[in-house]
């Protein structure tokens, strides 16, 4: 059985990577979503477990300190963290699992999982990022201007990403990542690499 795909989507704060992906489950029930642990304080509706692992900064140092994560980062003012074992054991039983993620982490998976498929989400323009994080009303202006700095910081690191896919619609924004999912469930390397084993298999029978 050939390893499932390791996802990355990234994009500025606001510019609907949570739409997109819950989305994207809802029509693809096999994709497996990593869920991260967050020092930041829960959003009303937000649910331990579900969101987020909420963690307080000890908590969160813990699990840095006993290698739990397979990458952190600090993003305005706060830790968040892609616990390792979950997306190991995910790839490991052949499903796709999609990390979504800050651009110095998805930098950090890189290094680690050169074979990943990592994809930035685009807004249609900077008027309209601002205008989405400000209608969510989940953060308050400082926050908001805050991350709205990082996200032009985010945004000249796309050349990392193997695929820039603007979110002008959901529909639209869904229906590209799938085909770029299936097209990369096409790459003959995959392909390749599930010959030798099948090779491998057939010589010790
Ligand atoms: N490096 C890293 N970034 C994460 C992780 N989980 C979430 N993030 C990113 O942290 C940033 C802030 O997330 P959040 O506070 O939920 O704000 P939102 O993206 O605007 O909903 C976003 O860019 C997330 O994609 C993680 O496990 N690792
Ligand atoms: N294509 C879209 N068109 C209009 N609004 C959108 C679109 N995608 C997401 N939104 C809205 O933008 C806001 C931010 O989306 P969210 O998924 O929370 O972003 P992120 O997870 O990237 O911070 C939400 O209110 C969401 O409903």
């Amino acid at each position: 059985m050939s390893r499932g795909l390791l996802i990355v989507l990234s994009g500025p704060s606001g510019v609907g990577k949570g739409t997109v992906c819950s989305q994207l489950r809802q029509r693809q029930s096999d994709l497996v979503y990593s869920v991260s642990a967050t020092t930041r304080l829960p959003r009303h509706g937000e649910i331990d477990g579900i969101n987020y692992f909420f963690k307080t900064r000890e908590q969160f140092q813990d699990m840095i300190a006993r290698d739990a994560l397979l990458e952190h980062a600090e993003y305005v003012g706060n830790y968040y963290g892609t616990p390792r074992d979950f997306v190991e054991r995910t790839l490991e039983t052949g499903k796709d699992i999609i990390l979504e993620i800050e651009v110095q982490g998805a930098l950090k998976v890189k290094e680690k999982f050169a074979e990943g498929v990592f994809i930035f989400l685009v807004p249609p323009s900077l008027d309209e990022l601002k205008h989405r994080i400000t209608c969510r009303g989940t953060e308050n202006a400082d926050v908001i201007d805050h991350r709205m700095t990082v996200a032009v910081e985010e945004m000249s690191l796309i050349s990392y990403y193997d695929y820039a896919v603007v979110n002008d619609q959901i529909d639209a924004a869904c229906h590209r990542i799938q085909s770029i999912i299936t097209a990369e469930h096409c790459r003959k390397d995959r392909f390749i690499a599930e010959l030798a084993s099948m090779q491998e298999a057939s010589e010790k029978a």
